[in-house]
This record gives structure tokens, C-alpha cells and sequence, in this order.
């Protein structure tokens, strides 16, 4: 059994169910499945406005599609009883791509982290203070950066930060939607070698949102290619993406490939592979 099955997902925003309130329907997903095994990491690539965040959020359970069923470790997560939900809650986390938007700038890194900890565990002060000091260090930090602000920060240490967060709980899957994008080149790349790092050591599954082929060419074991509200193809081999003669697939990655020339050749994947890997 998969950790994570969707299925059939069709999903449209402004579908009022008054009928004096009509809005304009725009449907976004159609049809979408897709599954993600335990400790792998799915590259869920597609252009702006393909889908990639609502199915995003479908998954997590914060955006409740019209037709089809998101199963994770077994359970419908649209029909599960509310210990289940929470349940669920703590196993699938998210990482979202703006890591300052993320946290609230009147918290210290300590307080950021023990959110999740206060509402899900009854942790004596010192337990929570040891748990928050191992947490930084799993991520990179220090336990002597509990105490500092989030403009104190980087944007990539914040996004340590986040993804500090969304361990304290040990979940079995995070959502990472764009969680790289705003990053520079090099701290992205520190961050993905964190996050498969992470992914070795606790056996987590990703779910990588991304239009940045390259980042996800990094992470991922397996790819899905989103186009225009539906997965155009999976590849459990990441390599074949750069072979495949399927058009939109072909259209997608030509367009996401780098500017130059000598990588824009999609007779030369293996030069592009070159190009992305860490
Ligand atoms: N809450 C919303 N209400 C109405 N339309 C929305 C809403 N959220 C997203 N959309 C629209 O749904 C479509 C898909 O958006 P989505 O954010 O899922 O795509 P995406 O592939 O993640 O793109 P991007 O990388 O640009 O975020 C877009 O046309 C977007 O404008």
C-alpha cells in the first residue's frame, strides 16, 4: 500500500452552491491520481498555474475537492472521524515556499518551533526545551538561536526554521510547495541536501512542488509532470524526463530548461542531467 493514493481528483474554485450567488467556475484539476510510497520523494513539476499548490491542498486537507478521494496511510482523508484528522494532522506536515510570510515576526525561533510541540504534546518545559534545541540541530542551527527573531534570520535559515517546525512532530510526509523557489543558488542547493539528508535519516516521503526542473531533478526519486490541471505523465525512472516524447511533457521541460544553448538541446539530456544533479 502506498503512504499516499490520490485519486481522480477534479477540483473547480467558485462552485457556489447558492444558486443566487453564482460565481465564474474555474476548474483547476481534472481527473488527477497519483500515489507516493513511503520514503521517496515525488517532484511534482508543472508551469504557473498548472495546479501543482491546489493539489497541494487538496492532499493536506485544507481544500475539499469535488469529485475523487486523497487516501493517506489507508484513510480517506476527506471522511476520516476527528482523531483521525488529527492523527493525520501530525504525520502530513507542509513546508510553504516564502519562509518569512511563513512565520509570525513577533515570535522568537523557540516559540516557532514549539507551536506544534504546545498543541500536540504534553511536554514538560525542559523535555520541550531539549526537543527545540535537537530540532535546530537536525536542521543546521544552533540551540543558541532559540532566542533570536525572525529578521534575524537569513531567508534560507528561516526556511530551516520551517522545516524545523515541521518535523517536531515526526510525520511521515511533508509537503514542500516551492519551499526552495525564493532561494538563491547556493543556499538551494544547502537546503535540498538538508531536506535528503532528513529523508535518509528518518525514511520521510516528499511531496516536492516545483516549476524549477532542476531542483526537483535533485530530490526527487520519481516525477510528475502537471499540465493544465492534469498529471501528463509519471515517470518512476526521473531520468526518462528528459527522453519523453509525450508533447506536453516534451513542451514542459524544453521550456523549463536553462537559457543556454548547449542544454536547450533535448538530444543531450545527458548534459542536462549533468547540469542538475548535486
Ligand atoms: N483560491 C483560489 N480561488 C480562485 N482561483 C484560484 C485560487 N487558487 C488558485 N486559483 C487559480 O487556480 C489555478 C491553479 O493555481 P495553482 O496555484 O494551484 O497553480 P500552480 O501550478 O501552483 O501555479 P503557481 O506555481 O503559479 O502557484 C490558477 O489559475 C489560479 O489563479
Amino acid at each position: 500500500m502506498s503512504l499516499l493514493e490520490v485519486k481522480e481528483i477534479t477540483h473547480s474554485y467558485g462552485a457556489s452552491r447558492s444558486f443566487w450567488r453564482k460565481k465564474e467556475v474555474k476548474p483547476v484539476l481534472s481527473g488527477v491520481s497519483l500515489a507516493i510510497e513511503e520514503g521517496t520523494c515525488l517532484g511534482l513539476l508543472g508551469s504557473s498555474g498548472a495546479g501543482k499548490s491546489t493539489l497541494g491542498k487538496v492532499i493536506l486537507g485544507l481544500e475539499k475537492p469535488q469529485q475523487g478521494q486523497v487516501i493517506f496511510q489507508g484513510q480517506d482523508v476527506y471522511a476520516m472521524d476527528a482523531k483521525s484528522r488529527q492523527q493525520m494532522r501530525r504525520n502530513l506536515q507542509v513546508v510553504f515556499q516564502d519562509s518569512y510570510s511563513s512565520v509570525n515576526p513577533r515570535l522568537t525561533a523557540e516559540k516557532i518551533i514549539a507551536e506544534p510541540l504546545e498543541n500536540y504534546e504534553k511536554l514538560s518545559a525542559g523535555e520541550q526545551n531539549r526537543a527545540i534545541a535537537s530540532l535546530l540541530e537536525q536542521v543546521g542551527l544552533s540551540s543558541s538561536d532559540m532566542k533570536k527573531y525572525p529578521r534575524e534570520f537569513s531567508g534560507g535559515q528561516l526556511q530551516r526554521i520551517n522545516i524545523a517546525r515541521a518535523l517536531a512532530l515526526k510525520p511521515k510526509m511533508i509537503v514542500l510547495d516551492e519551499s526552495v523557489s525564493s532561494l538563491d543558488m547556493v543556499t538551494q542547493t544547502t537546503i535540498l541536501e538538508l531536506l535528503q539528508d532528513l529523508k535518509t535519516r528518518y525514511g520521510l516521503s516528499y511531496l516536492f512542488i516545483t516549476h524549477d526542473i532542476r531542483a526537483a531533478y535533485a530530490i526527487s526519486d520519481a516525477m510528475a509532470i502537471m499540465h493544465k490541471g492534469q498529471i501528463a505523465e509519471v515517470f518512476q525512472d526521473k531520468d526518462a524526463v528528459f527522453t519523453s516524447q509525450q508533447p506536453a511533457v516534451k513542451n514542459l521541460v524544453d521550456a523549463m530548461l536553462p537559457e543556454h544553448p548547449r542544454y536547450r538541446n533535448a538530444a543531450a539530456p545527458t548534459e542536462a542531467k549533468k547540469l542538475f544533479s548535486r
